[in-house]
């Protein structure tokens, strides 16, 4: 299938390649358009280059060649627009939830205390209602994945990239956060492009799913199940049919 971009995009990938020092393209004339509020899942196998691209749509690498625009104006760098959510949930032991939550803007200038009930309002949408003033060592796996995800809303930047931010979790827990993840978004209408091992995952959350590998993007699936998306979705006929063209079209991939 070929990759058509798509006319118009919040999020625009346009022919960026991007290579470490003199080693061959990882990023290799990717493509790619993501509509304002729109989810896309980003799949692939171990090494195919997801990190990569993720870091060139976030400004923590600059493509070799095209280009990378957010909101029409082309990125140089990381900035106030764009939320980053890793692997590893990465919060400072030292410091209690809220101002973990807190921290993209402490970095920046004091909280004031309408960005503490923002926080806590956060805090509460990821069902950690009661837990600010606890410390990252008194959390589980999954609450603090939770904080990150908070923690990256809170600045409410207009996109959200996440690097499989719930790989490390158990299905179930991973389940929950998939919910949280999307009634956020919803509310606030932010754009996401995940990256992510789990095609059960890709389906569940995308609007869109591209497969990747080497460096390339090989096929797409829009993903037209209704939303809000329910756990009972994941059952259904549609939905293990996508999972099916998704795994054959990785599988078909080079
Ligand atoms: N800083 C770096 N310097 C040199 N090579 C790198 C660097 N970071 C990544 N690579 C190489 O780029 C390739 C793609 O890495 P990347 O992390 O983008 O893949 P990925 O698809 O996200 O993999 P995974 O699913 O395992 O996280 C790999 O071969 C990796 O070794």
């Amino acid at each position: 299938m070929s990759i058509e971009p798509h006319s118009e995009g919040f999020v625009a990938i346009d022919k960026a390649s991007y290579g470490y020092g003199d080693w061959p393209a990882i990023v290799d004339q990717v493509d790619w358009t993501i509509p304002r509020g729109a989810i896309h899942c980003l799949v692939g196998r171990s090494g195919c280059g997801k990190t990569t691209l993720l870091k060139l749509a976030a400004g923590l690498l600059l493509p070799d060649e095209g280009i990378v625009r957010i909101d029409g104006a082309a990125l140089r760098e990381p900035g106030p627009q764009i939320g980053f959510v890793f692997q590893a949930p990465t919060l400072l032991d030292w410091a209690s939830v809220i101002d973990n939550v807190l921290l993209p803007i402490s970095l920046k200038r004091r909280p004031r205390a309408t960005d503490r009930e923002a926080a806590l309002d956060l805090l509460k949408l990821v069902s950690l209602d009661g837990y600010a003033q606890r410390y990252p060592s008194e959390l589980s796996g999954g609450q603090q994945s939770r904080v990150a995800v908070a923690r990256a809303l809170v600045t409410q930047p207009a996109v959200l990239l996440l690097d499989e931010p719930f790989a490390a979790l158990d299905a179930l827990t991973r389940e929950e956060l998939q919910d949280d993840l999307l009634r956020l978004c919803a509310l606030h209408g932010t754009t996401v492009l995940f990256v992510t091992h789990d095609i059960t995952e890709a389906v569940y959350l995308a609007d869109r799913v591209a497969v990747m590998a080497a460096g390339r993007l090989h096929h797409q699936i829009t993903v037209e199940l209704p939303r809000p998306r329910h756990r009972e979705l994941r059952y259904g006929q549609a939905f293990n049919a996508l999972c099916r063209e998704l795994r054959q079209a990785m599988d078909l991939a080079p």
